[in-house]
């Protein structure tokens, strides 16, 4: 994990979620900020020794996987995921000054935003027009440039009270009250955090071609290491039309036999597999471990396949038949 000293750095402007996300992890409060205009721009920072880490949106309750990362940490230089951090999401429908609620027509904010906001704007704006920004706080702060080109803007609470010029026509606009998004903290391949007992792999897997049952034997991988998934995605790779990789979360580390095992099995089925880290959960939920599937069951295991192979005499050979002395 990058030192107190380092450079973090975020999809800004300041004010978004994801800086939010960035100000929990205690030694980025000291560090040097660096806001970057999309996830591409903040990982490319990583990438080129620019900052020592990145930190960006992955899942949202609501809306599910933020492409933009899924596809870019998957691809181009490797990196590593060695955080992930939760934030409850609630948002505001800001306006310049004089602006009231039914002037209100073009809206700018995050596609994700827009996405948790769909049945308020239905019922309180059924005319409203999406306008994309880069984020939530950059649509808010748009709202200030007098060549502005749309009306209102959907953003966090918190950047509408930092701004004195942005005024709140709407609160509590999300549809369900409950979002969270989860975000992860990037950096460069060569870091990785030590196993917790509570922890989460990342992996991309490319799905092997013109092989049925292909994505049933990726999951049996975990499935037959006891290994739980808590979300699997496929996307496009982007090579030609029907070329997709699966972007799975699984619980354990690869520290854990039964992931390294089943990380293993995946290599075999699609060698193009990549590991895109393994880190502690944000919640701090212990894995279930079913005994047979426990770093001791995987060593015994071993050791039973190397004496036979060494030609000792493996340990348990009189077998399961009730011993005649018994
Ligand atoms: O625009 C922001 O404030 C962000 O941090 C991005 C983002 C996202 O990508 O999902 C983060 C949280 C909210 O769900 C909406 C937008």
């Amino acid at each position: 994990m990058p030192a107190a000293s380092h450079t973090y750095a975020f999809l800004g402007p300041e004010g978004t979620f994801t800086e939010a996300a960035l100000l929990q992890v205690p030694d980025a409060l000291q560090a040097v900020r660096v806001p970057a205009s999309n996830v591409n721009a903040a990982l490319d920072l990583v990438r080129d020794g620019a900052a020592d880490a990145a930190m960006v949106p992955i899942e949202n309750s609501v809306e599910g996987g933020v492409t933009a990362t899924l596809d870019a940490i998957s691809g181009g230089p490797e990196l590593r995921i060695v955080r992930e951090v939760l934030v409850p999401i609630t948002f505001v429908l800001v306006a310049g000054p004089g602006v009231r609620l039914e002037d209100v027509r073009r809206i700018s904010t995050h596609g994700h935003a827009w996405a948790q906001c769909r049945l308020w704007m239905d019922k309180n704006i059924p005319e409203a027009e999406f306008v994309p920004g880069s984020s939530t706080a950059a649509a808010a702060v748009g709202l200030l440039d007098k060549d502005c080109h749309y009306d209102a803007a959907i953003c966090a609470p918190l950047v509408a009270r930092e701004h004195a010029g942005l005024s709140v026509l709407a609160e509590n606009i999300g549809d369900n009250h409950g979002a969270v998004t989860r975000f992860i903290l990037v950096s460069r391949p060569e870091v990785l955090p030590a196993p917790t007992g509570a922890d989460k792999t990342t992996v991309a897997v490319p799905l092997p071609e013109d092989r049925p049952g292909a994505l049933m034997e990726i999951l049996d991988q975990f499935a037959s290491r006891g290994v739980n998934l808590s979300r699997i995605e496929s996307r496009p790779t982007g090579q030609y039309l029907g070329h997709y990789f699966f972007s799975i979360d699984a619980d354990g580390h690869v520290g854990d036999a039964r992931v390294a095992d089943a990380l293993a099995g995946l290599h075999r089925i699609s060698p193009a597999t990549r590991f895109l880290g393994s880190y502690p959960r944000a919640d701090g939920q212990a894995s279930q471990v079913a005994p047979h599937t426990s770093d001791e069951a995987f060593s015994a295991a071993r050791s039973w396949v190397e004496s036979i192979l060494s030609g000792e005499r493996p340990a348990g050979e009189n077998g399961f038949a009730a011993s005649p002395t018994a």
